[in-house]
């Protein structure tokens, strides 16, 4: 699913991002990545993303060399991808509903069942009775719920979620990783960066990747 080897990031002031970062996540993971602020969480995220591109080393997701001569191919494999990044990227003036099926037109998804599958999608992260709101009208929390129910409902094959539990409440966070939990059992992966260790201390499964000054510095079984 992703594997990398030795992969590097450094940005164009110079910032080294990432340092020799080995990876393997298998098909129907759940991987936490935690890490203090700026330890290059995000960073990992948006190279698995290809919204970056390692500077050395080799990194490929579903079987994807993420490299930049491969930027057509890498913008199809994007339709493989669930992305929730912190900046949700909603549309203004369309309702909840329409955004989470805004990204569902583009996929081999039949248009019959769009409708149902993005109420279904809202269902799971508790914001039926929103369905109908302009997403302007939501909540921060909502929005980034929205955010995670337009990921979900393109059935993809990876989930990449940056903090999405960030800004919910305690309640709210434990449901919205329980629902990304659950994906596994749809053999869809999931990666999380998130803060919140309190939240996944209980959790009996999935993977913690540690980052610390943009290196692995632990993995464990949760
Ligand atoms: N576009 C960029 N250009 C230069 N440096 C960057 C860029 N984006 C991030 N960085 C730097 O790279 C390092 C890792 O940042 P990253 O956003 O990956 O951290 P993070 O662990 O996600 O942090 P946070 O938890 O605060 O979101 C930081 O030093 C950050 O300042």
């Amino acid at each position: 699913m992703i594997e990398a080897q030795d992969v590097c990031l450094r940005y164009a002031d110079g910032t080294m991002a990432l340092n020799n970062i080995d990876l393997q996540i298998d098909p129907g993971e759940m991987v936490y990545i935690i890490g203090h602020s700026g330890s290059g969480k995000t960073s990992l995220l948006k190279l698995l993303m290809g919204m970056e591109y390692p500077t050395s080393g080799t990194l490929t997701v579903l079987e994807q060399p993420m490299r930049e001569d491969q930027a057509m191919n890498i913008r199809r494999l994007r339709r493989m991808i669930g992305p929730v990044f912190q900046e949700f990227k909603l549309i203004k003036g369309r309702t909840a509903m329409e955004n989470v099926m805004l990204g569902m037109r583009f996929l081999d998804i039949h248009p019959n069942t769009i409708k149902e599958d993005a109420m279904n999608a809202l269902i799971k992260v508790g914001l039926e009775h929103k369905a109908l709101s302009p997403v302007e009208n939501l909540s921060w929390g909502e929005s980034q719920r929205v955010a995670i129910a337009r990921a979900v409902a393109r059935k993809p094959a990876l989930i990449l979620a940056d903090e999405p539990t960030g800004n919910l409440d305690t309640d709210n966070a434990l449901n919205i990783l329980e629902l990304l939990t659950a994906l596994k059992d749809e053999n869809t992966t999931v990666i999380v960066t998130t803060h919140a260790t309190h939240l996944i201390d209980n959790k009996s499964h999935g993977k913690l990747i540690q980052v610390d000054g943009g290196r692995i510095c632990c993995e464990r079984l949760g």
